[in-house]
């Protein structure tokens, strides 16, 4: 689709360092590419930069980023989360890892509802550019975006971060849900209650209603939650089909980010009195052994209550 791709040469190519030669890094990377930036790829095994560079991309997955940022020194340059998830133990978003390990302040992140194999065939979507500093949300939704990869742009950083993050446990739901062919009407309810949940918890968390709404909130929930393409959805589809946690995991042979965050939910985050009946069910059927059609029985037994309750 190279004729909806970008329509000229940026005013200044940017030279991008990416860490994480996944599927995700190798796309952004792609897309960077495309809109005449510079980009190259470094290990995460690294303990040097070898270059000079003016953005670092994060692209590993999010239990990782501690150990390997520890391993370098901090960049003077800002660093874009393109990762999705929270740490267990600490439920920190990527970008507070980052502070966290580094003292870094310039963060942002991308984040939307973007498969990698999608966006390396060329095909159109779109996504959303945060940071709390508004010049460096702009400068990245200018780095990425062009005709094919709409970028918006937003200062809710937390906001932005914590739909990604959320998506990925109410992913492993959508899969549960269709794996034991409970039908369309149950998964739409099941999705319009997991926004309700992700909203919820983002309030809780720092983050705003209407972020949630938008594509990194309700757009990537629809695409994982839905989508056999999914890594947590498949997940959750395969728990269905009677197959263990450990078989699930390795058939994927990749990141499931909903894992570590529905523990880091349940345990690191000061959220004990927002109702999440979606995620607790989650956190015991991954790591209590609960029965799946038992969870799905509770979920349906609850009290009915107001729908804005
Ligand atoms: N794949 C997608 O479609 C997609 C889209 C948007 C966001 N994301 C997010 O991007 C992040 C990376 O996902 P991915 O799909 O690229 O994963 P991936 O499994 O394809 O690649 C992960 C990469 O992390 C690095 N890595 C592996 N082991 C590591 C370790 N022990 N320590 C540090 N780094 C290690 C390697 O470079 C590896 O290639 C996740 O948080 C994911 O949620 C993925
Ligand atoms: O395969 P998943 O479930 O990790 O989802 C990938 C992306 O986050 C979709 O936006």
């Amino acid at each position: 689709m190279n004729e909806i791709g970008p329509r000229e040469a940026p005013e200044r190519s940017t030279s991008v360092c990416i860490l994480g030669e996944g599927r995700w890094g190798r796309a952004a990377g792609a897309i960077l590419t495309e809109n005449g930036h510079t980009t190259f790829f470094v290990h995460h095994t690294l303990t040097a930069w070898p270059r000079r560079f003016e953005l670092l991309c994060l692209a590993i997955p999010v239990q990782h980023i501690r150990e390997t940022l520890r391993r370098l020194p901090a960049p003077a340059v800002p660093v874009l989360s393109l990762g999705k998830g929270l740490e267990i133990r600490t439920g920190f978003r990527v970008t507070e890892i980052v502070r966290d390990v580094w003292g870094t302040d310039r963060l942002a992140a991308l984040s939307g509802p973007n498969f990698a194999a999608e966006i390396q065939q060329g095909l159109p979507a779109a996504t959303v550019a945060a940071s709390q500093d508004e010049a460096l949300a702009a400068r990245v939704q200018q780095l990425f975006h062009n005709r094919r990869f709409r970028v918006y742009r937003s200062s809710d950083l937390a906001g932005v971060e914590i739909g990604g993050a959320l998506k990925n446990v109410y992913g492993i739901a959508g899969g549960l849900c269709t794996g034991l062919e409970l039908g369309e009407n149950a998964s739409a309810s099941l999705l319009t209650r997991c926004l309700a949940e992700m909203t919820r918890l983002g309030l809780r968390l720092g983050g705003r209603a209407e972020t949630f709404a938008g594509l990194s909130g309700l757009g990537d929930l629809i695409l994982t939650a839905r989508s056999r393409q999914s890594r947590n959805f498949l997940l959750g589809y395969h728990l269905a089909r009677g197959i263990s946690l450990k078989e699930a995991l390795a058939r994927i042979g990749s990141v499931v980010e909903g894992v570590p965050t529905a523990a880091s939910v349940r345990d690191n985050l000061a959220v004990a009195d927002i109702k999440k009946p979606v995620a607790d069910e989650i956190y015991r059927i991954l790591f209590e052994g609960k029965a799946i059609r038992r969870s799905m029985l509770d979920l349906l037994e609850r009290e009915a209550a107001p729908e804005n309750g």
